[in-house]
């Protein structure tokens, strides 16, 4: 199965200038899916993972279905102010400006072995600050794991230190 077939480009969304990988097709096939989910998870069998995180919001969608896949837990990483309790907090630059993401302190412990699963690497800023909170938290990654790859944007030099697992290269 060609899972590019089920990703839309949308030519300047949301800025001008942006060629927007629009996963919404992918969502709507059960089939294409599920075999997309089975693809994230190769390899993960043979080695000791106890947790997927998922980022906000479009990295819950296939994180969630992953850590099914694997019988592990989902860990959600949010944009400020979404978590409740104690929290960790990364920030991370953008083109212009800043952003920030946000784990509870609890939902990862040392020991534990994550994956961290979004749709796209684009630039690989939050990718990373993902894989520092998980770092924070004691853990540690073992796995960067995405639907896709945008390589022209070389987020893949953000993340040397990690075992990569891009779906699809653009
Ligand atoms: O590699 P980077 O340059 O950091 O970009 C990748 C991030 O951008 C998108 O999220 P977005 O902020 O659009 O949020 P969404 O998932 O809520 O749509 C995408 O889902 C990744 O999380
Ligand atoms: N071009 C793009 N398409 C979809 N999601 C993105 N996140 C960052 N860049 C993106």
């Amino acid at each position: 199965m060609n899972l590019k077939k089920y990703i839309n480009d949308i030519p300047d969304f949301p800025k001008e200038g942006v060629v927007f990988k629009d996963i919404c097709p992918l969502l709507a096939s059960p089939k294409a899916t599920d075999y997309a989910v089975d693809l994230l998870a190769k390899g993960l069998h043979d080695i000791n993972v106890t947790k997927i995180v998922g980022i906000e919001s479009r990295g819950f969608l296939f994180g969630l279905a992953l850590a099914q896949k694997m019988g592990v837990s989902f860990v959600p990483i949010r944009k400020p102010g979404k978590l409740p309790g104690a929290i960790l907090q990364q920030k991370y630059a953008l083109e212009y400006g800043e952003d920030c993401i946000e784990i509870q302190e609890e939902a990862i412990q040392p020991g534990d072995y994550v994956v961290v699963h979004d749709d796209v690497l684009a630039t690989g800023g939050t990718a990373a600050a993902a894989c520092k909170l998980v770092e924070q938290c004691g853990a540690t990654v073992v796995q960067c794991n995405f639907l896709m790859e945008l390589g022209f944007l070389d987020g893949r030099s953000k993340l040397k230190q990690y075992h990569l697992h891009s779906l699809m290269h653009y």
